[in-house]
C-alpha cells in the first residue's frame, strides 16, 4: 500500500538483489554523495528521506539538520564511526549496522597483512617480477617467522577473538590481548587458557605483532602514538586494521626511520583514499592496503544483505539484530 511505502535513500552501491528488495516495498533514490555527478540528487533527496542506506561518507549534524523525517541510519559495515552517536540518540534516529559477518574474513585479511609484512611477501613478489632474481637470495632478503611469535592484540572482541584463533590454534602463537574488559574464560572456547589479558602498556613492551581492532572512538584516537612506539622491541611489527585514527602516522614514520619498530601492515589510514604524497604509500617498511579488510564478494555480500534487512525490519517496526545500541553514547 502506497501509504506505508517509505521514502530510501542509498548512498552507496548496493547489489541488485538487495535493491531490488528496498524497491519491493519503498520508493528509492540511489545518489552517492562522493561521485561528483550524483551530489546534488543526494542532497535534494534528503528532506523527504525517512531511511539512509550505505557506508563510508560522514554523515554530519549539518546532514542531519537537512533530514529532518529521517528515522533510520543502516551502515553497510561494523564500524560505526561516520556517523555521530550522541545526535542520533537524542533525535531518535535508529542506527543499525552489520557485525559479524565480516568477522573472519577481516581477520584473514588482518592475518595475511601480519604474514606479508614479516616474511616480506609484496617486496619479494615484486623482486622476482622485477627480473632480479638472478640467483639464490641471501639473508639480506630473509623475513622473520610468524609462528611461536607474541601476538598482542587490542581490541580483543569479534576480529581480536577470531585473530587469537588464527594465531594461538593455527600458528602455536602466544596471545596476549588489551581489552576493556577481561573476556571471561567461559566466552574463550577453544582458546580457553591460550590467551592472556595484560595491561596495555605490558602489550606493547613484549608483543612481536602489535595490531589494533579496537573502534575508533574519542578514547582510541592516536592509541598507536610515539609513546606507544617507544614502549615497542625494535624488533616489532605494528599491523593497523581497525581505523585509521587509532595510529598516530607521523609518530608511525618516526618510529620506522628511526628503527624503534620493524614494520607496520596497514589496512586503514587517516585519509581515504591515502593521500599520493603519503610517505606510508611508498615507505620501504610498510606494507599498505586499500581498507580491503572485509572486501570479498561473499562477504560484501553478506553485508548489503544484512544492511538491507536491518533497514527494512526498522521501518516494519520491529527490532534488527543489527540495530547499534546508542544508548550508551
Ligand atoms: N579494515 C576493515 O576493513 C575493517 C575494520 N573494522 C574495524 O574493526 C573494529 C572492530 O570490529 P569488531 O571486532 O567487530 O568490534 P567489537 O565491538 O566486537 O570489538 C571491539 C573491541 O574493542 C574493545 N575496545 C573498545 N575500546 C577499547 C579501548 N579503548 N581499549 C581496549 N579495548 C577497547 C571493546 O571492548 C571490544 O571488545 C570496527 O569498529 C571497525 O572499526 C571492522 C571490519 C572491517
Ligand atoms: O565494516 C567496517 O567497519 C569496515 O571497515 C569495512 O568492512
Amino acid at each position: 500500500m502506497s501509504s506505508t511505502r517509505h521514502q530510501i535513500l542509498v548512498f552507496r552501491e548496493l547489489p541488485e538483489d538487495q535493491l531490488a528488495r528496498l524497491q519491493a516495498a519503498h520508493d528509492v533514490t540511489v545518489a552517492n554523495p562522493r561521485v561528483a555527478a550524483q551530489r546534488d540528487a543526494f542532497f535534494a533527496a534528503l528532506p523527504q528521506t525517512q531511511a539512509l542506506i550505505g557506508s563510508s561518507y560522514p554523515i554530519t549534524d549539518a546532514l542531519l539538520d537537512e533530514a529532518p523525517q529521517l528515522q533510520v541510519i543502516s551502515s553497510i559495515s561494523v564500524g560505526v564511526d561516520n556517523y555521530p552517536l550522541a545526535s542520533l540518540r537524542e533525535r531518535g534516529i535508529a542506527l543499525c549496522h552489520t557485525p559479524g559477518v565480516l568477522t573472519e574474513t577481516t581477520a584473514d585479511t588482518i592475518f595475511a597483512l601480519l604474514m606479508a609484512t614479516s616474511r616480506r611477501i609484496p617486496e619479494l613478489a615484486m623482486y622476482v617480477r622485477s627480473g632480479q632474481w638472478q640467483r639464490n637470495i641471501g639473508k639480506d632478503l630473509f623475513g622473520w617467522d610468524v609462528h611461536g611469535k607474541t601476538l598482542g592484540i587490542l581490541g580483543m572482541g569479534r576480529i581480536g577473538m577470531a585473530l587469537a584463533r588464527r594465531a594461538a590454534l593455527g600458528f602455536g602463537m602466544r596471545v596476549l590481548y588489551n581489552n576493556r574488559s577481561v573476556v571471561p574464560e567461559s566466552e574463550l572456547g577453544a582458546l580457553a587458557g591460550q590467551v592472556h589479558y595484560v595491561a596495555r602498556d605490558a602489550l606493547l613492551r613484549e608483543a612481536d605483532f602489535v595490531v589494533s581492532v579496537v573502534p575508533s572512538t574519542p578514547e582510541t584516537k592516536h592509541l598507536l602514538g610515539a609513546e606507544a612506539f617507544a614502549m615497542m622491541k625494535p624488533s616489532a611489527i605494528v599491523i593497523n586494521g581497525s581505523r585509521g585514527a587509532i595510529v598516530d602516522e607521523d609518530a608511525l614514520l618516526h618510529a620506522l626511520d628511526t628503527d624503534q619498530i620493524r614494520a607496520a601492515g596497514l589496512d586503514v589510514f587517516a585519509t581515504e583514499p591515502l593521500p599520493v604524497e603519503s610517505p606510508l604509500r611508498t615507505h620501504a617498511k610498510v606494507v599498505a592496503l586499500p581498507h580491503i579488510g572485509s572486501a570479498t564478494h561473499e562477504t560484501r555480500h553478506a553485508m548489503a544483505e544484512m544492511a538491507t534487512s536491518n533497514l527494512l525490519q526498522v521501518l516494519a517496526g520491529e527490532q534488527p539484530a543489527g540495530r547499534f545500541d546508542l544508548s550508551q553514547a
